[in-house]
C-alpha cells in the first residue's frame, strides 16, 4: 500500500530506562509514526470514519509513553504499534522511538536528531473467509480464475481452498446450478479495501448485478475477517458491507466448503461462536454434492 498517514516528532519527556535515575528523572522521546493504509476512500468521501484519526493515534502514543516507567524503547515501539494495529483501517506500521538524551556513557552528535533510536514495523494479520460461486458460462474455468487473481492481490495470502461443490440455487430467479468453494487465508488489506478487489476481480469475469440473488458468472462474497474465538472479528452492518456475512450461518453452499477447507472453523452468529461443522448439521443441505475435482492452488 503506497498510502501513507505519518506522525512526525511526537514529543514526550518522561521517565523510562533501564537506570534507576533513568527511571526517576524525565528525559526526552520522541516518536515517528508511519501508518499504511487506504485512503482512497477517505479521499473521495471527506469522512473521518472511512480513515484512522491521526489525533487518536498520537493521543494512544502519549498515553503508552506517559505510563509508569519501563526499561526498553524497544517495549514502547511494539506498544505503540499494536496500539496502530487496532485500527481496522491499518495496514502495517512503522514506529520509531528516539531516546536522544539516553545515558550511554557517550557523546552524540549530528544535525538531525542524534542518539538511540528503535524502529519496529509490524503487519495486520487478519484471518480472511471469502465465498467463491459461478453459475453462468464455464464454471470450473470462471473459479479457477478467481482463485489465481485473488493470489495476486496484494496483502491477501491464501493458505487453503476447499474443493467444488455442486449446488443447487438458493433464492432468486430459477436459474442454473453453481459450483462454489471457499477460499481461506489472512490479509492486512482493510475490509473495504478487499471488498473492491473482489468486486475488481467479478467485473473481470463479466459479472454484472440486475437481478438480486440471480445467476452470475462470478460471485466472491467477504464471509468473516478477523478470528471470532479471540474475539478480534470485525463486525459490522452497513450496506456497502456487512460482516460477517449476514446469511452465511445458514447457506450450506457456504458452510459445507468452509469446512472443506478448515475444519476447525467457527462463525460468529449473533452473540455466540458456533463451529461450522454444528452450523452445517442444522442447515438444510438438500442440492448440495461434491463437485468436480480441481487443483486450485
Ligand atoms: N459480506 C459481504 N460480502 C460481499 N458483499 C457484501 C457484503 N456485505 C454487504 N455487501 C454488499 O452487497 C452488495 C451486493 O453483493 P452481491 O451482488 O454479491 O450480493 P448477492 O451475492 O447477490 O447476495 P448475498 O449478499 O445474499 O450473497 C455488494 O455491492 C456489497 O457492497
Ligand atoms: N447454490 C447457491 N445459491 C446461491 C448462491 C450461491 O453461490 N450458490 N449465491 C447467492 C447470492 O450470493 C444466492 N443463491
Amino acid at each position: 500500500m503506497s498510502d501513507r498517514i505519518a506522525l512526525t516528532r511526537l514529543a514526550v519527556t518522561t521517565p523510562h530506562g533501564v537506570l534507576a535515575h533513568e527511571k526517576r528523572e524525565p528525559q526526552r522521546f520522541f516518536v515517528d509514526i508511519t501508518i499504511e493504509c487506504d485512503v482512497s476512500r477517505a479521499g473521495r468521501s471527506d469522512d473521518l470514519d472511512h480513515t484512522i484519526s491521526y489525533a487518536d493515534v498520537a493521543q494512544d502514543a502519549e498515553r503508552i509513553l506517559t505510563q509508569p516507567p519501563v526499561d526498553l524503547i524497544e517495549h514502547l515501539a511494539e506498544q505503540i504499534a499494536a496500539s496502530v494495529l487496532r485500527h481496522v483501517a491499518a495496514e502495517a506500521v512503522e514506529v520509531t522511538v528516539h531516546k536522544p538524551d539516553a545515558p550511554a556513557g557517550v557523546d552524540f552528535a549530528g544535525f538531525g536528531l542524534a542518539g538511540p533510536s528503535v524502529s519496529v514495523r509490524r503487519e495486520q494479520h487478519r484471518p480472511v473467509v471469502i465465498a467463491l460461486g459461478a453459475n453462468l458460462g464455464h464454471r470450473v474455468r470462471s473459479l479457477e480464475a478467481a482463485v489465481r487473481a485473488l493470489r495476486r492481490v496484494e496483502g491477501l495470502d491464501l493458505f487453503e481452498v476447499s474443493g467444488l461443490f455442486e449446488t443447487a440455487p438458493v433464492g432468486g430467479p430459477a436459474q442454473p446450478d453453481y459450483l462454489n468453494a471457499v477460499a481461506v487465508g489472512t490479509t492486512r488489506l482493510a475490509p473495504w479495501t478487499l471488498l473492491d478487489r473482489l468486486h475488481e476481480i467479478e467485473a473481470g469475469r463479466g459479472r454484472t448485478r440486475e437481478i438480486r440473488w440471480g445467476a452470475r458468472t462470478l460471485d466472491l462474497d467477504l464471509i468473516q475477517l478477523g478470528d471470532p474465538a479471540a474475539g478480534t472479528d470485525l463486525r459490522f452492518a452497513t450496506e456497502e458491507l456487512t460482516l460477517p456475512h449476514p446469511r452465511a450461518a445458514e447457506r450450506a453452499f457456504v458452510l459445507a466448503p468452509w469446512l472443506d477447507a478448515d475444519p476447525q472453523a467457527q462463525l460468529r452468529v449473533g452473540r455466540k461462536v458456533l463451529p461450522v461443522a454444528q452450523l452445517l448439521r442444522s442447515a438444510d443441505t438438500t442440492g448440495i454434492h461434491v463437485g468436480p475435482e480441481w487443483r486450485p492452488l
